[in-house]
């Protein structure tokens, strides 16, 4: 269960250790991830059969399922079950839709002028978990914004379910965003497949997704090794509750309890103003664990949380700045007074009323987030992580003439004549 901290009682070590998360000490998880990309880019299909046996339990004939099978797997989805995930679909859509915006055009001097265009990576890779959940809403949060930015080739893996098939919700999905075919590859071998390319499965420009630490190693080491780009780690669940007096610990508890059940190495970490919403909080979590189907999971994960009581709202900002959580949620009345001081954070929650499920499945914005601490650097998946931003210039006469004399000398301090002779030559071209 979840240990308490005093703030004023922890120096600057203490918090480093207490931010950090997910390590891999001794490199276990890394070393398997490298064998299993290596086995993939050698053996290729014959690689993905064999981890399927050995991590997912299930022997394939084949390593995709098409739009037929598709359309049948889905139609065990119910009539509500269609209507909610198409509420999602278009509040997803809407908010990404917006993100697509022309620029300006800039005319820098007279006769120079600069902008940018987006032009839409072409092959995008996305991967949709599989593991301990199957995660339909990640294939809406990542398939939405590939359709907007139009991606042309989408290539679709997730972990094979007992009988051999995705589940009718992927399948539901897949129809919804015009995607013909899925892929059944899990874990690091489907991200090895993407990177590299298989018989069946084609390499892509960029992968995109959330995983288990599996998953997230292969992501960081191609991204390293490969020409294959990927959007971000977004690695094992995480969320931060800032809460005062104001705070509802049944609410809080529920959020905390909402993380905890992604997985065993979630974390969910309260920061709390108030000692005794932190107690009641704590009483709410095993009041709600009684009920919980996935309770093992998160009592797990909470092993591996923790609570820090502060003094003020500040600290406990400053405390989550350090922490730069994946979610974080203000449980207070008074969010609108702090959340200027945010400065790291993947995705934010307003108020006591805004739970952080509502953005997981439906409110609009993106669950792709960074995690573990990647939110100092990284944004959450928009439409943006699907487009390439092309930098365009165009000089007239007027502009060589204008911007010439600067280039030329720029070109001379750094000793590069060659390029101070390409403005040269058409400022006062040679006479022939
Ligand atoms: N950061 C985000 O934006 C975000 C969003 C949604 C979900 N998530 C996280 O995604 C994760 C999904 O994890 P998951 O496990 O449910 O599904 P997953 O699809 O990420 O992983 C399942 C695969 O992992 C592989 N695997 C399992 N055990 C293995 C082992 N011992 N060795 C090698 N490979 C192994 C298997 O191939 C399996 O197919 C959760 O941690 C969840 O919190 C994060
Ligand atoms: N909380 C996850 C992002 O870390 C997203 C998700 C999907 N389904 C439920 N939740
Ligand atoms: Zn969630």
């Amino acid at each position: 269960m979840m240990k308490t901290y005093n703030y004023s009682n922890l120096n600057k070590q203490d918090i480093q250790t207490l931010v950090q998360r997910n390590v891999d000490p001794a490199n276990e998880i890394r070393t398997l991830v490298e064998d299993v990309i290596a086995h993939v880019k050698q053996h290729g299909d014959r690689a993905l059969f064999d981890y399927a046996h050995q991590f997912d339990k299930v022997e394939l004939s084949k390593l995709y399922l098409d739009k037929a099978e598709l359309q049948e797997i889905a139609s065990a989805v119910t009539a509500d079950q269609k209507a909610a995930l198409k509420v999602a679909y278009d509040n997803i859509y809407k908010f990404h839709q917006s993100q697509v915006k022309a620029e300006d055009k800039v005319e820098t001097m007279p006769g120079v002028t600069c902008w940018r265009e987006l032009r839409p990576i072409e092959k995008v890779g996305l991967y949709i978990p599989g593991g301990t959940a199957v995660l339909p809403s990640t294939f809406l949060m990542l398939g939405i914004p590939a359709q907007i930015a139009g991606c042309k080739k989408i290539v679709v893996c997730s972990p094979p379910q007992k009988n051999g098939k995705v589940n009718a919700f992927i399948a539901e999905v897949a129809l919804m965003l015009g995607v013909d075919r899925v892929y059944l590859a899990g874990g690091a071998q489907a991200v090895a497949a993407m990177a590299y390319g298989t018989e069946t499965i084609s390499k892509v420009d960029k992968i995109f997704g959330p995983g288990n630490q599996f998953v997230t190693k292969a992501k960081t080491i191609i991204q390293s090794t490969t020409t294959t780009a990927i959007d971000m780690p977004a690695g094992p669940s995480e969320v931060l509750v800032i809460a005062d007096g104001t705070a509802k610990p049944a609410f809080v508890a529920a959020d905390l309890l909402a993380q905890a059940e992604h997985g065993i190495d979630s974390q969910s970490v309260l920061v709390c103003t108030d000692e005794n919403i932190a107690q009641q909080t704590l009483i709410e979590v095993e009041k709600q664990l009684q009920v919980l189907p996935r309770a093992e999971i998160a009592k797990q994960a909470l092993d591996n949380s923790y609570i820090v009581v502060t003094d003020t709202l500040a600290e406990a900002m400053d405390f989550s700045n350090q922490y730069a959580p994946e979610h974080l949620i203000l449980a207070t009345e008074s969010w609108k007074d702090i959340t200027d001081s945010i400065i790291n954070a993947g995705s934010v929650f307003l108020g006591n009323l805004t739970p952080e499920s509502a953005g997981d499945y439906a409110s609009g914005t993106n669950h792709t987030l960074p995690t573990s601490s990647y939110a100092r650097a990284y944004s959450g998946v928009s439409v943006d992580s699907f487009v390439k931003k092309i930098t365009f210039q165009h000089l007239t006469e007027e502009g060589i003439k204008n911007i010439g004399p600067s280039v030329e000398i720029l070109a001379d301090l750094e000793g590069l004549h060659a390029h101070r002779n390409a403005v040269s030559v058409r400022v006062s071209p040679p006479t022939p």
